[in-house]
């Protein structure tokens, strides 16, 4: 059982709990999110994973058709991230298969993932890894779905919004960490606290900056801390065409 929660984070994990599995298979190769990450940062092409999200709880509510939109993300993001929670982000795993059967660039399935047979659906659906996240998972269950995930060749991002998490995801043997600069309990914004955390990822890491970015001076003085990756949904989904500006 994931750890003990309250509010929209409690109902969410139990929602997770009770999604049915999917009984589809795999179409598509596997895209190394990890390793593009990588290749980027080598030429010097500012790493951005776009997000495809139609909702959020901290009030985002947008209409966007999502091929159309990871057409245009193919051309210039590192990857994408796709949003499949149903009640509170407005994702399905329907998008996710649609999106993935139209692009040749690794895909993150975003959701709440909190037990193995969330990793098949990923996989089966066409996504290339897929978002721990430490805040709703004891270490153990921590530690076992991310050798899951790479049992399928994924390297999964694993999310942490603190220290404490962070010394968790680190013990745990996390390749890849996303700083989320929102906390998702209280879903407020702090990005000094982000930075302060993506300072202490040791740089054998590949370390990604997630939430709350608007604007190419971020992104620069992120890069300056040894960023590897920018994680963009809300303002890219108000105007895709940012995504020119950022890389
Ligand atoms: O829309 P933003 O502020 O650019 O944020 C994107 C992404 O970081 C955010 O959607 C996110 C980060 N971690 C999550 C965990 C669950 C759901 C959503 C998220």
């Amino acid at each position: 059982m994931p750890r003990y929660l309250k509010g929209w984070l409690k109902d969410v994990v139990d929602l997770s709990l009770r999604r049915t599995p999917i009984s589809i298979s795999r179409q598509r190769p596997l895209f190394s999110l990890y390793n593009r990450i990588i290749e980027f940062n080598k030429s010097k092409i500012n790493a951005i994973i776009a997000e495809y999200k139609r909702r959020s709880p901290s009030g985002l509510d947008i209409e966007r058709d999502p091929i159309e939109y990871s057409k245009i993300m193919e051309k210039y993001a590192v990857g994408l991230s796709i949003l499949t929670e149903e009640k509170y982000f407005g994702g399905s795993y329907d998008i996710l298969r649609k999106i993935s059967s139209n692009v040749s660039i690794p895909i993150l399935m975003k959701d709440f993932i909190v037990k193995e047979s969330q990793i098949d659906d990923a996989f089966n659906l066409g996504a290339d890894t897929v978002l721990l996240i430490v805040k709703i998972l004891t270490e153990r269950e921590l530690e076992s779905l991310i050798n899951y995930a790479r049992s399928y060749k994924m390297e999964p991002l694993v999310e942490v919004n603190d220290e404490k998490d962070l010394e968790i995801a680190l013990r745990v043997g996390a390749k890849m960490i996303g700083v989320n600069s929102r906390n998702l309990e209280t879903l407020l914004i702090d990005k000094e606290k982000q930075r302060k955390i993506l300072e202490m990822i040791p740089s054998n890491v590949i370390k990604v900056a997630e939430s709350g970015i608007s604007e190419k001076k971020e992104i620069e003085e992120l890069s300056k801390l040894g960023v590897n990756a920018f994680l963009i949904g809300t303002t890219l989904m108000k105007n895709p065409e940012k995504i020119k500006e950022f890389i």
